[in-house]
């Protein structure tokens, strides 16, 4: 079987007391779209902060590609091909669309190169006819949209997306998935998401947190139906 493209061993994160991440065994295969979903405060967050960086573990390892980058900067983390769509803005609400996107593409390429990779990135997040409007001028979808081009300009690996689809339209949901399933033709994702609807849209396999472990990973049919998930996370989600 091929080596899976990011592992976690024993994933551990502490805060004083509290055991954000306890535990955690995952794998991703080459090219594989997984979900990440679970109550607030169970630690998913937190997971991806340790996939790039932003956070080292208290104990236990991230394999990207069978290389420990447990302990590595995140911008050497982003080089080796991890890239992440946060909930925090990045974009430059005061520069066009075009101009985000060339920021994001200049870093990797150059000249006519830039140009082109911009120009499909565009392309790709349909944003082709809004590339020269202020992106503080554009519609929360659409903002989210050039993040999405931002990540994919610098041609990770593989992306993991923070609540991709939260506080969009029905309308502007639905594109988001048709384009995450456009990306992972040819990029591996993690997607942590609240929204089912949207799960329901893009994913295959679903892992589930709670309380910082892993409590069940499975298709997202029997997720649904498995009632440990509902009873700590889909049935409240219902009632709320
Ligand atoms: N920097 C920090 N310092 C202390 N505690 C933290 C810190 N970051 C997260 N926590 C705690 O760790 C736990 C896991 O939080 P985390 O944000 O990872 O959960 P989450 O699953 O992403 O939740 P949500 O769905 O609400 O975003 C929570 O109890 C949270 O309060």
């Amino acid at each position: 079987m091929a080596a899976p493209l990011l592992q976690t061993q024993d994933l551990s994160m502490h805060f004083g007391g509290v055991r954000a991440v306890r535990h955690v065994n995952f794998s991703l295969a080459e090219g594989e779209l997984r979900c990440l979903i679970g109550p607030n405060g169970a630690g998913k967050s937190t997971f991806f902060k340790m996939l790039t960086g932003q956070l080292e573990p208290t104990h236990g390892q991230v394999l990207f590609r069978g290389k420990d980058i447990s302990h590595a900067h995140a911008h050497d983390i982003a080089r080796l091909g991890i890239g992440i769509k946060t909930q925090v803005p990045s974009v430059f609400d005061g520069l066009s669309v075009r101009e985000n996107i060339w920021l994001a593409a200049n870093r990797l390429h150059a000249g006519d190169k830039t140009r082109r990779v911009v120009d499909e990135m565009l392309t790709r997040v349909g944003l082709t006819e809004a590339a020269d409007r202020l992106v503080g001028q554009l519609a929360h979808g659409q903002r989210q949209w050039v993040e999405l081009g931002l990540v994919l300009a610098t041609d990770p690996e593989l992306i993991l997306l923070d609540e991709p689809a939260a506080g969009m339209t029905h309308e502007e949901v639905n594109k988001t998935a048709e384009l995450v399933r456009e990306i992972n033709r040819t990029k591996a994702l993690i997607v942590v998401e609240h929204d089912m609807q949207f799960i329901r849209m893009i994913a295959k396999q679903v892992t589930v947190f709670n309380q910082g472990s892993v409590l069940v990973e499975d298709t997202v049919d029997n997720i649904m139906r498995n009632p440990q998930v509902r009873d700590v996370y889909l049935g409240k989600q219902a009632a709320a």
